[in-house]
């Protein structure tokens, strides 16, 4: 039996998706009917915006949110958590246009936040989880980062730079958006670790991620240097504080 946490939003960030979104949303919409979907869109140049709003004018699940310019995933996911706050949605959830996570997967975090999970991660790297079609480069530089991740934080998530997550909203509102500056993927470990930090129960789902067909992976090298350095940083900081002096 379907269970809802409830009142969820599901939110997709897009740069140039055109092809993907309309596909996408029919799935979530098939798959649960009763979530709604707000589009995080940088101005894509290919038009996107546009069909989102086409969408939207069909659909009064679907919402739009348009920004001025590509600022990278963290910061779209950003502006999507405070208008779904705003809004009162209890699950805010991160999902990719591109198909990798499977809507028709989704029941699964939810059922873990109805469960009790303040942030439930859909994981490729759990027992069951697995990913198709992945380049190997790809599964090694995400296997890589996460035991990086693991070594240098010392966070138990197998997964933490997973981009298919539902947080509870009470969540978000614990964790200090205002703080954040991540921009790219390592946006996903920069809420995990603050999660994780505020004592606050993280359960990882096994789920298979797709490799997408249509369009291309905004993946860049920045976006790996951005990784490597701040999460670096977190870890000296976590340490001043573990050997901080007491009084
Ligand atoms: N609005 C906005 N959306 C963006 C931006 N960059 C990427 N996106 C959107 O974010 C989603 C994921 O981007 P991809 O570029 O397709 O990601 P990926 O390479 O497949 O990476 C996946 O794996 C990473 C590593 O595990 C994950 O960290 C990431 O979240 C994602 O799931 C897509 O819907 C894409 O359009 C941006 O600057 N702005």
């Amino acid at each position: 039996m379907e269970r809802t946490p409830g009142r969820v939003l599901v939110i997709v960030p897009t740069y140039n998706e055109r092809e993907n979104l309309p596909l996408i949303t029919r799935r979530l919409r098939e798959a649960l009917p009763d979530v709604h979907l707000l589009v995080a869109d940088d101005n894509s140049p290919d038009g996107t915006g546009q069909i989102a709003d086409e969408l939207a004018e069909r659909d009064d699940h679907v919402h739009v949110l348009h920004r001025t310019s590509k600022q990278g995933l963290g910061a779209a996911y950003i502006a999507g958590f405070r208008w779904g706050l705003a809004e009162g949605y209890d699950v805010l959830v991160e999902m990719d246009a591109d198909g990798s996570h499977q809507p028709e997967e989704l029941h699964k975090l939810l059922d873990a936040v109805a469960d009790g999970a303040d942030l439930a991660i859909g994981s490729r790297w759990v027992p069951g989880g697995k990913t198709v079609n992945w380049p190997a480069s790809r599964e090694f530089l995400s296997r890589g980062a996460n035991t990086y991740v693991r070594l240098v934080l010392g966070i138990p998530v197998r997964d933490a730079t997973a981009g298919f997550r539902a947080y509870r909203a009470a969540t978000l509102e614990k964790i200090e958006l205002d703080g954040v500056e991540s921009q790219g993927y390592c946006f996903q470990v920069d809420l995990t670790l603050r999660t994780v930090r505020q004592g606050l129960r993280v359960t990882e789902a096994p789920i298979t991620f797709v490799e997408r067909t249509v369009g291309s992976s905004k993946m860049s090298r920045k976006i790996i240097l951005e990784a490597f350095w701040r999460v670096a940083l977190w870890g000296i900081a976590g340490l001043g504080e573990r050997f901080r002096p007491r009084r």
